[in-house]
């Protein structure tokens, strides 16, 4: 399988279509292939993806207490802490060893757009002792999301759709930057006796439209081809891995694949990462985008909004979620 490095620069200049042509071709043949590629060329600098990483050691560097007081357990719209093993990527295996922290959207309690409609809305849930914490977040996610809508608009040209098409979808997104700490694991002996090493994060699609991932030096991130065999994609300073999810699979009717990965890492060292997630607002139209079906056939799937999708997803991966709702019932 093919990782391909695209510098995606070309997008960001707005007076030469044909290197934008270009790289849109480029990014919509790795999303068709392999469903990954690598960003370079990008807007986002290295000494603020320092500043995101420090931020993420400060906050699991925190007392477990202090860290519970903003438990995800205690939020309605999915935010803030999640400790080891409270997320099961792959359920045929243990809870995955790492702790989350989830922000997106930080709309107050009473905004128009909260209610039982669509859960996935409403406040942040912020650590008090980390100075700056919240208002450097807020800047980033809005800048990823930026970078997010310029992929997408690669992906437009490609589909030889307005340039602009998902731009109006995201005027209030539910999309998440999350950071992720996975504690040293060690190896153990399974039931046989052999060395088994620990899966950190277990093999799975993501949910959205596509994801954006900063990874540190550590490595693990692995790609299942076709043939079911793990293909390492290993970090490259400086850029990103984007991948598309099962969402934007869905909305191009399967031209673009959502492949699973996993993080395997042997090491004992800890590692740090930090995705975010590109997804659209709640009540986006998911069906199949234009020229994405073969004149005459009908689309795969039906419409669905891209909220009603991302909690479908959701609750098939947190116990907590499908726990609460058993119990509401
Ligand atoms: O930690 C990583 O490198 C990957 C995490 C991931 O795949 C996810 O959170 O969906
Ligand atoms: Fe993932």
């Amino acid at each position: 399988m093919h990782i391909p490095v695209i510098d995606i620069s070309p997008l960001y200049n707005e007076t030469n279509d044909t290197n934008k042509y270009t790289v849109a071709q480029a990014i919509d043949t790795a999303c068709q292939n392999s469903g990954f590629f690598y960003v370079t060329g990008h807007p986002i600098t290295a000494e603020r993806m320092l500043t995101i990483r420090k931020l993420s050691e400060q906050f699991f560097a925190l007392p477990a207490a202090e860290k519970q007081r903003i438990s995800i357990k205690l939020s309605n719209n999915h935010r803030g802490y999640g400790e080891t093993a409270a997320e099961q990527l792959d359920p045929s295996k243990p809870g995955d060893w790492k702790e989350s922290f989830d922000m997106g959207l930080n709309l107050p309690a009473g905004h128009e757009l909260i209610g039982p409609k669509r859960p996935l809305y409403g406040p942040n849930q912020y650590p008090e002792s980390i100075e700056g914490f919240q208002q450097i977040l807020e800047q980033h996610y809005w800048d990823m999301l930026a970078l997010g809508k310029k992929i997408l608009s690669a992906l437009a040209i490609a589909l030889n759709i307005n340039e602009d098409f998902f731009d109006s979808k995201f005027t209030h997104p539910l999309s998440v930057l999350r950071f992720l700490h996975y504690p040293p694991r060690t190896a153990h002996k399974d039931e046989t006796g052999a060395e088994v090493q620990p899966v950190a994060a277990g093999a799975h699609t993501d949910y959205g439209c596509i994801t954006i991932l900063w990874q540190d030096d550590l490595g693990g991130l692995q790609v299942q081809d076709v043939n079911g065999n793990w293909v390492d994609a290993p970090p490259i300073t400086d850029s990103f891995v984007i991948n598309i999810g099962n969402m934007m699979a869905r909305w191009s009717n399967d031209r673009y694949k959502s492949t699973p990965h996993r993080v395997y890492s042997p090491s004992s060292e800890e590692r740090y990462s930090i995705p975010f997630f590109v997804e659209p607002d709640f009540d986006t139209d998911v069906s199949c985008l234009p020229n994405c079906c073969k004149e005459g056939e009908a689309p795969k799937y039906e419409p669905i909004s891209a909220g009603d999708w991302m909690i479908y997803c959701f609750n098939s991966t947190y116990a907590y979620r499908t726990e609460a709702s058993t119990a509401e019932t």
